[in-house]
């Protein structure tokens, strides 16, 4: 329980009204979760506006609330605060609430379309190598330690991002790594926390139906280093033609990492198969497992976060060379000598990125059959991008379904469709149906294939029409090759 008036410490007031020595319980953005004693913060939606549910909140018991649009009537006893931006007021709160544990760890924020999870993953687990207490905030999970707790977006609201850090602070950490999506920016999650450091992976084709253009999707990925307090390192990929630009007004002090411009943090590819890769580091060659040379790029962006945090980059990379990174990256399952790749590529990049590591080391001989979906109510105009791609870089490629959400399915794939050329067509097929999708790949598959499990990496799940339904790339891709072998 805090005090109304210490959790509003540094925050921008317009207005208030009432008694600021009020308790308070927790801080609550939505009024279905408000309890007795809760501050109610209203924050305007892409669906509805938080201000039209404060009289719910009122009438479950919260004691204040804090809002931008004053609403019509103010009842007795209540507390109200008028603040500039409430996404950003309740991140602020939500620190002071927690006692800024941010202030004690060392938290670094990894941005950019692709890559962020991968490499946060690694960070994580290199510095618990080097026997540092370590927390992660992923996609994939996150987790204080070796203790997973379940997450639900890439970068959580703010509220459970402080009650997290504040967990990993009792449980020891001295370190968090941590995604910054640019949803996540744009809405104020992180505002409040205090970062050692921001990375800057890269930036392209991705969420343009909530960012509406690139330049805003760029803004928004640039607002973390604008922000940036100048004690903080702001590591970018200079290979980036957007790298310098997240630098323009960032207070913090300038890094980049790179395998082709000059760079603070450089590398050079030696070999790269599908076994992983071989990178010359200042002279010293460096075997890693990872695969790909997007992944060289996470290699860099990992060694100079680790680095402008202090450690020694002979011991970094010693680590780094025995981390295989996170779960649904560029997964291979070998089955009666074919071989699937489960991989988490939903962007036309991370597509493109995915299937020319494996033309780069396949001998052409084998099919490379790929299986490859888009989301629903996402960025409609990848879709077609994405089929393009497949289709140019496959034998065979076959267009399912992802994550439907609340779309009709066929619709996705009809707008994936029309991304293939006349000349393309008869090398692709489309089956709604993502296990058919799989076991047809399977079938088709001849000893030495390649098959290219897209879109959906580490996810347990096909979420349609708001519900989640046990779906499992690797589980079902598993499951077909053994029958196929045992039949
Ligand atoms: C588009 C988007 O990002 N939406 C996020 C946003 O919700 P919203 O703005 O749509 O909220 P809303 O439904 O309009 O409601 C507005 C306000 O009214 C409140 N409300 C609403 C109803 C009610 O009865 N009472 C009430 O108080 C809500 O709690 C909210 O505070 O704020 C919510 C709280 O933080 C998020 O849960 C929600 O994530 C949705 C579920 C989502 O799917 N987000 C995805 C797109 C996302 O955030 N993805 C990124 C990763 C993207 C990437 O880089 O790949 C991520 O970080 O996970
Ligand atoms: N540095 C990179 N550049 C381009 N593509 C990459 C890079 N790293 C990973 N990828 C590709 O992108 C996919 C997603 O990688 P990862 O999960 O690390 O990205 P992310 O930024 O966390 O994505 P999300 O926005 O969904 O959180 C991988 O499966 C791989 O195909
Ligand atoms: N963080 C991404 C994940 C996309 C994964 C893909 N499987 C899909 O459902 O589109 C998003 O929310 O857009
Ligand atoms: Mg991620």
């Amino acid at each position: 329980m805090k005090v109304l008036k210490d959790i509003l410490y540094k925050v921008s007031l317009v207005s208030t009204t009432g008694d600021m020595e009020v308790q308070i319980q927790d801080i609550v953005f939505d009024s279905r979760k408000v309890k007795e004693g809760s501050v109610f913060v209203a924050v305007p939606g892409t669906q509805v506006d938080g201000h039209d549910f404060i009289d719910k909140a009122l009438a479950l018991g919260a004691k204040a609330v804090i809002f931008e649009k004053l609403p019509s009537e103010l009842q007795k006893g209540i507390t109200y605060v008028q603040v500039v931006n409430s996404a950003k007021a309740m991140g602020i709160m939500a620190g002071n609430y927690f006692d800024n544990p941010s202030e004690k760890l060392k938290v670094v924020a990894v941005t950019g379309t692709n890559g962020k999870t991968t490499t946060v993953t690694l960070l994580h687990q290199l510095f618990m190598r080097m026997g540092y207490s370590t927390g992660l905030l992923s996609t994939v999970e996150n987790k204080i330690n070796e203790e997973v707790i379940p997450a639900t977006h890439t970068t959580p609201d703010s509220v459970s991002i402080q009650a997290l850090l504040k967990q990993m602070l009792e449980a020891g950490c001295t370190h968090c790594f941590m995604e910054a999506s640019s949803h996540a920016i744009v809405q104020e999650r992180i505002a409040g926390l205090k970062l050692a450091g921001a990375v800057f992976t890269n930036i392209s084709h991705d969420h343009l139906d909530y960012h509406l253009t690139f330049d805003e999707y760029i803004k928004a990925k640039k607002k973390l280093f604008d922000e940036l307090p100048k004690a903080a390192f702001a590591l970018v990929n200079g290979d980036d033609k957007r790298g310098m630009v997240m630098l323009q007004n960032c207070k913090g002090s300038h890094q980049t990492f790179g395998l082709k411009t000059p760079a603070e943090f450089k590398a050079k590819i030696i070999s790269n198969t599908l076994e992983g890769l071989e990178l010359d580091i200042n002279g010293t060659l460096i075997w890693f497992m990872m695969i790909g040379a997007f992944n060289a790029y996470n290699l860099l962006g990992v060694l100079g976060t680790a680095v402008l945090l202090g450690e020694e980059e002979e011991e970094v990379l010693r680590e780094l060379s025995g981390i295989k990174g996170a779960r649904g990256r560029f997964d291979r399952i070998s089955i009666g000598g074919v071989t699937a790749i489960v991989d988490y590529a939903h962007t036309p990049d991370a597509l493109d990125n995915v299937l020319k590591t494996i033309n780069g080391v396949r001998t052409g001989v084998e099919q490379l059959i790929t299986i490859v979906g888009c989301g629903g109510n996402r960025d409609k105009t990848k879709r077609p991008i994405m089929a393009k791609i497949a289709v140019q870089e496959s034998d065979k490629v076959i267009l399912t379904s992802d994550n439907p959400r609340f779309e009709d399915p066929m619709d996705i794939l009809k707008d994936m469709q029309t991304g293939i050329g006349v000349s393309e067509i008869r090398k692709s097929l489309t089956i709604e149906d993502r296990k058919e999708a799989i076991k047809t790949a399977c079938m088709l598959s001849n000893k030495g294939d390649i098959i290219l499990i897209a879109g959906k990496g580490h996810e347990d799940y096909q979420e349609i029409k708001g519900v989640k339904h046990h779906f499992d790339d690797a589980e079902i891709v598993t499951e077909y090759l053994t029958q196929l072998t045992q039949s």
